[in-house]
């Protein structure tokens, strides 16, 4: 029997100052209390900038919310002279559940290579922080490679030696689908993420393949969420433009009631 719980994770990028991330999360806990959501049947999470984390934190401590929260990044390193750079210990010292690792932003905009991406997940991992690791082809991929080729090698490249990373979250985010307004189908994200499973499956055994969640992250928004969570090898979304509105976050979180389940 699977047994994954469905996530919402907002994706903040860079938006929201610490002021506006404590006004947006005490909306999002009132809506969500207001409708009666069942956080042990959907979690959420969000992902502010770094200099929000702290008010998140005090936030969610005072409130005993059950919204989790991560970082957007961390750095491969510990500690020492890598300026600008953040700790995983960090960001676990501020009650971090989560950190996102190779977004393509950082991937594209920061150079960061698979190489790079596999430090950061096990850096994730020692610092006890479930490393979500964002993977997805550009348009050029998908018209060389078709769309599963390029997640499935990031997939593998992260996992590469990494045997100490016992839970992790894979977001299948297609590059093209980013910002774009133009989503996925829900079919085409499900074969990627039917072949994430099955890799994860060959890499780490069907137990860890049985238990990871997938989320499928590109323009998605409250019209086409269901569309997604009705994909028996998608889990959850990571929302990036739509997180930012508390109505249309809400709504996303409340996927279920909208099919009535
Ligand atoms: O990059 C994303 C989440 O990490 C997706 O962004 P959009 O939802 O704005 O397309």
């Amino acid at each position: 029997m699977v047994t994954r719980t469905p996530l919402m994770a907002g994706n903040w990028k860079m938006n929201f100052d610490h002021l506006q991330s404590i006004a947006f999360v005490q909306k999002l806990a009132w809506t969500l209390k207001d409708g009666k959501h069942d956080f042990g049947a959907v979690e959420v999470a969000v992902f502010p900038p770094f200099t929000d984390l702290r008010s998140v934190q005090t936030l969610v401590d005072a409130d005993k919310l059950k919204i989790a929260y991560g970082g957007q990044d961390l750095s491969p390193h510990e500690s020492g002279a890598y300026t600008g750079d953040i700790s995983g210990r960090f960001l676990s010292a501020l009650g971090c559940r989560y950190v996102l690792v190779g977004h393509s932003e950082r991937r594209t905009l920061h150079g960061e290579t698979d190489e790079i991406c596999r430090d950061k997940v096990a850096a994730a991992a020692r610092s006890g922080l479930v490393p979500v690791l964002c993977v997805g082809e550009t348009s050029e991929d998908l018209e060389a490679h078709g769309a599963a080729a390029v997640p499935v090698s990031q997939l593998r490249a992260a996992l590469e030696g990494n045997d100490a990373v016992t839970e992790l979250v894979i977001a299948y985010e297609p590059v093209w689908a980013i910002g774009s307004g133009e989503a996925a189908t829900p079919e085409q994200a499900q074969t990627v993420c039917r072949a994430l499973r099955e890799t994860l499956a060959e890499l780490r055994g069907d137990d860890m393949a049985g238990d990871t969640r997938l989320l499928y992250g590109g323009s998605v928004k409250a019209s086409n969420v269901v569309g997604f969570m009705r994909e028996p090898d998608i889990d959850g979304a990571l929302i990036g433009g739509a997180s930012l509105k508390i109505d249309e976050f809400s709504a996303i979180v409340r996927y279920r009631q909208h099919v009535g389940s």
